[in-house]
C-alpha cells in the first residue's frame, strides 16, 4: 500500500491472466471476450484503457470494479498484494458511468449534497458533509495540480482562463441539471459529466474508474475532464479510464496504457514506451499523427494485431527468461548487472521517460550481499538520480533454489512493465512507513529497505533471498522525501491480510448503507419531494386527469334515479371509477420507474441505500398525495352523480378507493420492476389491468369455474363489491316489477355482489392485499437486484 506524504493510501491494482466468457444472446453459445489480460494499476497515474470497438474495454473495467458477476471470470485481481475482496473495494472505489444519471430538477449542489449524505460516514456531521461537498465542486474546477512531473502535458493547470472560469462547476452549484428532453434547461453536458463525477468523488474513493468519461462531449470538454481526472491521480488516487479517439492533447496526459484489440493484449505500460514498442515492430507512428489514431489504424486488421499480440506475448516471456537466466535456475547466487536497464535504451528515452514509471531489472554479482547490493545500485545510479518528483523503480532480485525459480518463472510471466506487488507490503510498510514524513531521504529509505531485507535473509538461515520485489515509490511532491514500500519474501504474503486493507479502506461504521432506515428514508423522500415540486408536470397532469375524469363521470351519471336504473348506474359508476383509478396510478408508477430505473440502479449498486428504504421513502412521499388525489377525484364524482350524502359513506367509499389507488400504484411498479422496458411493462400491465377489471363481479356475474382463481386475486373484486355493499345498504328504491312498492336496492344486485363477504371482511381483504403487494413489490426489487436483472 502505498502511501503520499498528505497520508493518502493509495490502491495499487494488479490483474493476471483475467478471461471472461459470456453466453452469446443469439446462439446460446458461451463466447470469450477477454484472454488473458494481465497488468497493474498504480496510484498517482492516470491509466488509460484503449481499443477498438467491442474490444473488451468495458467489460475489463467492470471487472477491475467488480461491477460484474464473477462467474463468468476467471484470473486473479489484487489489491496492494492482496486478493481483492470485492465488498471492501467497492467501498474505497468509485465508478463513473458513461452516462449522467442526474435528477434532472436538482441542482449541482443538492445531486452532489444528496450523494455525500448518503455516502459519507453517518458520523460526520452535516455540515461537514456541506463542506466536503464545496471542496469536491472547487476541485472540479480548480485544474491546478500536477506539480511539474508532465512536462509533456500541454494543457494549462494554473487556470487563468476565463473561460474555465464560466465552466466552474461552483458557479453553476445552483443551476438545475435539468433535461433537453423534457425541456428543462440545466447545465453544459460538460458540467454535468462533472456532476457524476463529483456524486462519486464526495466519498474520496482511492481508485477511480471512468468508462469513457469524455464521450458525447467537445474536445474542449473532454479535455477539460480529462484534466480533472489527471488532477486526481495527482492527489495519489488510482485512476482507470476507457477512452476513445482522445485529441493528442488527451493523449499526452497518459501515463498507463494499455491497448486491447478482440479482447487480447496489445500494448500494456508506460504510455512514453508505447510509440517506441510499435515502431520496434515495425509500426513508427507517423509524423504529426496522434499515436493512439495510428496504433488504432494498425491494429484494425486482424492478421496485425494478432502478430502484435504474440509480439508483445513474447516481451513478456524475454523478461521472465532473463530473470530466469540470471537466476540460472539452479544457481546458488544472484547475478546483479551494473545499473538500470530502461525499456526505453537511449539516453533520449530515458530523459524523456523521466516522469513515468521505471522499470529496471537489477542482477546481482554472484556472491554479492544482496540487499547492500541494492541500495548500492540505486543510490549510485545516473538513472536514478536523473528521476525526479515521480517515479516507481521496481527490482527483481532472482531466485537462487530450484523450488523459488518456478514461483519467479510464474512471477515474472507477467512482464517487468506489470511487475505486481505480490509481496509482503504490508509487513515492508510496517518496517518503513514508521518514518515521519519529510525526514526521510530517498537513501535513508532505501537503506531501510535494504537492511530490512537482510533482516528477512537472515531469518531465512541458508536458503537466503528466494524472491525479492523492491518498489520505491516517491510521490509526486517537491519536497519528495521518499516514501517506500519494499517487499521480502513471497512466503510473507500470509502478513498480508487483507483486512488490513479494510480497515484502511473503511470499516464498517463508514458504509453509509448501514446508515438506519429512517436517515436513507429521510434524504430520499426530501429528494423525491424536491423532484416533484421542481418538475410538477408529472403531478399536475395525474391532478388534471383525475379532475376531468371525475367531473366526466359525474356529469356521465348525473343524479342516480331511485329505480333499477340508477342501481345499475351506481354499479356501472363504481366500475368505471376504480378502472381510472386501476390505469391513471399504474401507468403513473411504470413510467416514472422506468425514468428514475438507471438512477436507482447505480446508487443500489453503490449501496447509497437499501432496498427497504427506497421502497419506503417512496411510500411515505406518495402516500399523502394519493390520498389527496383520491378525495378530489370521489368529492367532485361522488356528489355530481349523487351517492348518498352520507358522511360515513363518503369516508368509505374514500377510504376504498385510496387502497385501490395504493395497490393499482404498486400492481405498476411491480409490473415495471419485474420487465426491463417501458414498453414491456405497458403491455404486461395492460393485460393483467384487463383481467383484473374483468373479474371484477360487474362486467360477469357467473364466473367460470376455471376462472374463479382469478375472481379471487381480482382486488377489484373486494373493492366494487365492499362499495357497492356500503352504498346500497339502506337504499330503497322502486321496485321493478311493481312501481308503487319500495324494495332494497342491494336485494336487485345480488349475484353480483354476494362473493360471500360482509362489507368490512371485503374491505379487510383489500388492505391485506395492499400490504401483500407492498412486500411482493419489495420482495420483487430486492430479486431484481440481487439477480443483476434490474
Ligand atoms: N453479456 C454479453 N453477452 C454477449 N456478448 C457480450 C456481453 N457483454 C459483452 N459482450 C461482447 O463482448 C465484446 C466486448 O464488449 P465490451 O462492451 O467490453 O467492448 P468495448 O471495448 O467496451 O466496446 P465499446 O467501445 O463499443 O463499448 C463485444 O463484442 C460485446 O458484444
Amino acid at each position: 500500500m502505498c502511501k503520499s506524504t498528505d497520508g493518502t493510501v493509495g490502491v495499487q491494482l494488479d490483474f493476471k491472466n483475467l478471461e471472461c466468457r459470456v453466453r452469446d444472446r443469439v446462439t446460446g453459445q458461451s463466447k470469450q471476450i477477454l484472454f488473458g489480460i494481465s497488468g497493474s494499476c498504480v496510484p498517482g497515474r492516470l491509466f488509460a484503457l484503449m481499443g477498438g470497438s467491442g474490444a473488451g474495454k468495458t467489460t475489463l473495467l467492470n471487472i477491475l470494479a467488480c461491477n460484474t458477476s464473477s462467474a463468468n471470470v476467471c484470473g486473479d485481481v489484487a489489491v496492494n498484494g492482496c486478493k481483492r475482496i470485492d465488498r471492501e473495494f467497492s467501498k474505497s472505489s468509485c465508478y463513473v458511468m458513461q452516462a449522467d444519471l442526474l435528477y434532472p430538477s436538482a441542482t449541482v449542489r443538492e445531486c452532489v449534497l444528496t450523494s455525500a449524505l448518503l455516502r459519507l460516514p453517518m458520523r460526520m456531521s452535516r455540515q461537514a458533509k456541506i463542506l466536503k461537498v464545496d471542496e469536491v465542486l472547487k476541485d472540479l474546477l480548480d485544474l491546478s495540480p500536477p506539480p511539474p512531473p508532465a512536462k509533456r502535458l500541454v494543457f494549462d493547470p494554473v487556470g487563468n482562463d476565463k473561460e474555465k472560469e464560466e465552466e466552474d462547476l461552483l458557479s453553476c452549484a445552483n443551476t438545475l441539471i435539468g433535461d433537453d428532453g423534457i425541456g428543462m434547461k440545466g447545465i453544459s453536458g460538460g458540467q454535468k459529466r462533472r456532476t457524476s463525477l463529483a456524486t462519486d468523488l464526495v466519498k474520496d474513493p482511492l481508485v477511480i474508474f471512468a468508462d469513457e468519461p469524455t464521450s458525447g462531449l467537445d474536445s474542449e470538454v473532454a479535455l477539460n475532464i480529462m484534466e480533472a481526472l489527471l488532477m486526481l491521480s495527482r492527489k495519489n488516487r488510482t485512476v482507470v479510464c476507457t477512452i476513445h479517439q482522445p485529441n493528442s492533447d488527451i493523449t499526452s496526459m497518459f501515463e498507463d496504457f494499455m491497448l486491447l484489440s478482440r479482447g487480447r493484449c496489445v500494448y500494456h505500460g508506460p504510455w512514453l514506451s508505447a510509440v517506441d514498442w510499435f515502431a520496434g515492430q515495425g509500426f513508427r507512428t507517423p509524423n504529426y499523427k496522434n499515436p493512439t489514431d495510428y496504433f488504432m489504424s494498425v491494429i484494425r486488421s486482424e492478421d496485425v494485431s494478432s502478430q502484435l499480440v504474440q509480439a508483445f506475448k513474447d516481451l513478456q516471456l524475454q523478461a521472465c527468461c532473463c530473470n530466469n537466466a540470471s537466476a540460472g535456475g539452479l544457481q546458488p547466487e544472484i547475478n546483479l548487472l551494473d545499473g538500470l536497464n530502461y525499456l526505453g535504451n537511449d539516453d533520449q528515452e530515458a530523459t524523456a521517460a523521466h516522469d513515468s514509471i521505471k522499470v529496471a531489472t537489477v542482477d546481482e554479482d554472484a556472491g554479492a550481499s544482496c540487499p547492500a547490493a541494492v541500495a548500492d545500485v540505486l543510490s549510485t545510479s545516473d538513472a536514478l538520480q536523473r528521476m525526479p518528483a515521480a517515479g516507481v523503480v521496481s527490482i527483481i532480485l532472482a531466485s537462487q533454489s530450484t523450488s523459488e525459480s518456478c514461483a519467479l518463472s510464474q512471477h515474472s510471466r507477467e512482464g517487468l512493465i506489470t511487475m505486481p506487488h505480490t509481496t509482503a507490503i504490508v509487513e515492508a510498510q510496517r518496517c518503513l512507513l514508521n518514518v515521519p514524513a519529510g525526514s526521510q531521504s530517498l537513501h535513508g529509505a532505501q537503506s531501510r529497505v535494504a537492511c530490512r531485507s537482510k533482516q528477512q535473509q537472515g531469518n531465512k538461515g541458508a536458503t537466503g533471498l528466494d524472491l525479492l520485489q523492491v518498489s520505491i515509490i516517491m510521490p509526486a511532491l517537491a519536497d519528495a522525501s521518499a516514501l517506500t514500500s519494499a517487499a521480502a519474501h513471497q512466503k510473507d504474503s500470509s502478513l498480508m491480510s487483507s483486512s488490513r486493507f479494510s480497515v484502511e479502506a473503511g470499516s464498517d461504521d463508514d458504509d453509509a448503507s448501514s446508515a438506519p432506515i429512517w436517515y436513507q428514508v429521510n434524504i430520499l423522500s426530501a429528494r423525491i419531494l424536491l423532484n416533484w415540486f421542481r418538475s410538477p408536470v408529472m403531478l399536475a397532469s395525474e391532478i388534471v386527469q383525475y379532475l376531468f375524469m371525475s367531473i366526466f363521470i359525474g356529469l356521465m351519471y348525473f343524479r342516480f334515479t331511485d329505480d333499477s336504473n340508477g342501481v345499475y348506474n351506481r354499479a356501472s359508476c363504481v366500475w368505471f371509477s376504480l378502472a381510472v383509478m386501476c390505469f391513471t396510478p399504474s401507468y403513473t408508477a411504470a413510467t416514472s420507474w422506468h425514468v428514475e430505473k438507471g438512477l436507482i440502479r447505480k446508487e443500489l449498486q453503490q449501496r447509497q441505500y437499501s432496498v427497504l428504504a427506497l421502497c419506503f421513502s417512496r411510500s411515505v412521499v406518495t402516500l399523502p398525495f394519493q390520498l389527496l388525489q383520491c378525495l378530489l377525484f370521489v368529492a367532485v364524482m361522488y356528489f355530481l352523480a349523487g351517492f348518498q350524502a352520507d358522511a360515513s359513506k363518503f369516508f368509505i367509499f374514500w377510504v376504498a378507493m385510496s387502497l385501490f389507488q395504493i395497490l393499482s400504484d404498486s400492481v405498476g411498479l411491480l409490473c415495471a420492476i419485474v420487465t426491463k422496458q417501458v414498453q414491456y411493462s405497458t403491455i404486461l400491465l395492460t393485460f393483467v389491468l384487463l383481467v383484473l377489471l374483468s373479474f371484477s363481479g360487474f362486467l360477469l356475474t357467473q364466473v367460470p369455474v376455471y376462472f374463479v382463481w382469478i375472481n379471487k386475486i381480482s382486488y377489484l373484486t373486494y373493492a366494487y363489491t365492499g362499495i357497492m355493499q356500503s352504498q346500497l345498504s339502506d337504499l330503497m328504491v322502486q321496485d321493478p316489477n311493481n312501481s308503487t312498492q319500495l324494495v332494497q336496492a342491494s336485494t336487485l344486485m345480488s349475484a353480483s355482489l354476494n362473493n360471500g363477504l360482509s362489507m368490512s371482511a371485503n374491505f379487510g381483504v383489500l388492505a391485506a392485499i395492499c400490504v401483500g403487494m407492498e412486500l411482493m413489490k419489495l420482495g420483487a426489487l430486492q430479486v431484481m437486484f440481487m439477480l443483476g436483472m434490474l
